[in-house]
């Protein structure tokens, strides 16, 4: 079905959004002096969103999907826009040429910023081609690359068994160092706190997009649905070929052995930081990020290392090892190899 943004019965939302009082008040208000208001947690389930991405957040969970839709579903800084590059070139046959000339945000739209009125306040001053409206969304041809941070019991109820899935995990140290970074870069975010204030809000799920192990550990007991692929950040830093392998597999889609070293030149980090189409270029240039911050900034695994005291890190582990007791799910958090 390739009809655009359609007519499905609405469903019932099962969901309220409480404001998180502390997000009101000092000292978040200071840590995070540009949110204009504070942040509303789901109930049930916890997720933490911010109001002005989600006026209607009823609208994500009736959002309407296609049968061949492809969706990669991450939490924030853990290889999102390195891996919807590649499902969107695997998904169309390598073309290149489309892939340097049309933005990624416009190829593979995350949903989360569909309805995101801030954005949508930007696009009137100019910002406008990049941002995902609902419509612009609904208009692009069948099959669809499309992205979300949002933990799956926001988003349509029946995603898994219609669409193909790839979930793409990170390590949770090295995410967290990301996602800090990523609170300097974007404006609207603008963290002004140490790395050991940002950890405490992360790890109490304060901070958007959390809690970190709702999305994950939901994904990781799919992982062996024939819709679902469940990537690690970690191997594709270790054997990018053995991945995209992978990704062709799931995705019923072949290619030459010359097309897949074309891609995996094409995501190599350096090239990839240097690539406007997915390095956010133009959002740098419109105003929605600092300068002085790559969007692609260093694309490692174990920097963590090189932020960690001994103290943030004893108290990550046992984070870790709260939140993952009873799951056989493990994090590499080091790699001996990698470019
Ligand atoms: N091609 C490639 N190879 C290796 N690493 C890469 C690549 N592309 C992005 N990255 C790194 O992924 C981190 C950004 O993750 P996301 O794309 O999920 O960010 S976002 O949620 O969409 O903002 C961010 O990680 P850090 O460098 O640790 O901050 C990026 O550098």
């Amino acid at each position: 079905m390739s009809s655009k943004n359609n007519q499905k019965e609405k469903q019932e939302y099962p969901f309220t959004f409480r404001v998180l009082p502390e997000t009101l008040q000092s000292p978040f208000k200071e840590l995070f002096p540009s949110y204009p208001e504070g942040l509303v947690q789901s109930q049930p389930g916890n997720f933490v969103y911010h109001p002005l991405y989600s006026p209607n957040a009823d609208e994500f969970y009736n959002f309407p999907i296609r049968k061949d839709d492809v969706w990669i579903r991450t939490f924030p800084r853990s290889g999102t826009t390195w891996t919807s590059e590649l499902t969107w070139l695997i998904m169309n046959d390598c073309n290149f040429e489309e892939a340097n000339k049309v933005p990624l945000t416009i190829r593979s739209p995350n949903l989360d910023t569909c309805y995101a009125t801030n954005l949508q306040s930007m696009a009137s001053q100019g910002f406008s081609s990049t941002v995902p409206t609902l419509e612009k969304i609904g208009d692009l041809p069948s099959p669809r690359v499309l992205k979300s941070h949002l933990a799956a019991y926001l988003l349509p109820p029946d995603l898994l068994d219609t669409c193909k899935v790839i979930y793409v995990a990170r390590n949770p140290k090295d995410t967290l160092v990301s996602f800090y970074y990523f609170h300097h870069m974007v404006k609207f975010f603008q963290f002004t706190g140490t790395l050991e204030q940002f950890a405490e809000y992360f790890i109490q799920n304060k901070l958007m997009w959390t809690p970190y192990f709702d999305t994950v550990l939901d994904a990781w007991a799919n992982r062996n649905h024939p819709n679902m692929l469940f990537l690690f950040f970690e191997d594709m830093k270790k054997d990018i070929r053995k991945e995209i392998r992978k990704m062709c597999s799931f995705l019923n889609k072949r290619l030459t052995d010359e097309q897949i070293e074309r891609l995996v030149e094409h995501v190599k980090v350096d090239n990839f930081a240097k690539n406007k189409s997915v390095n956010l270029t133009m959002e740098i240039e419109s105003g929605l990020i600092n300068e002085g911050h790559s969007f692609v900034r260093k694309g490692k695994t174990g920097d963590w290392k090189n932020h960690f005291s001994t103290e943030l890190n004893r108290r990550i582990d046992e984070w870790i090892e709260t939140n993952l007791a009873g799951s056989d799910l493990k994090f590499v958090t080091e790699l001996a190899d990698q470019d």
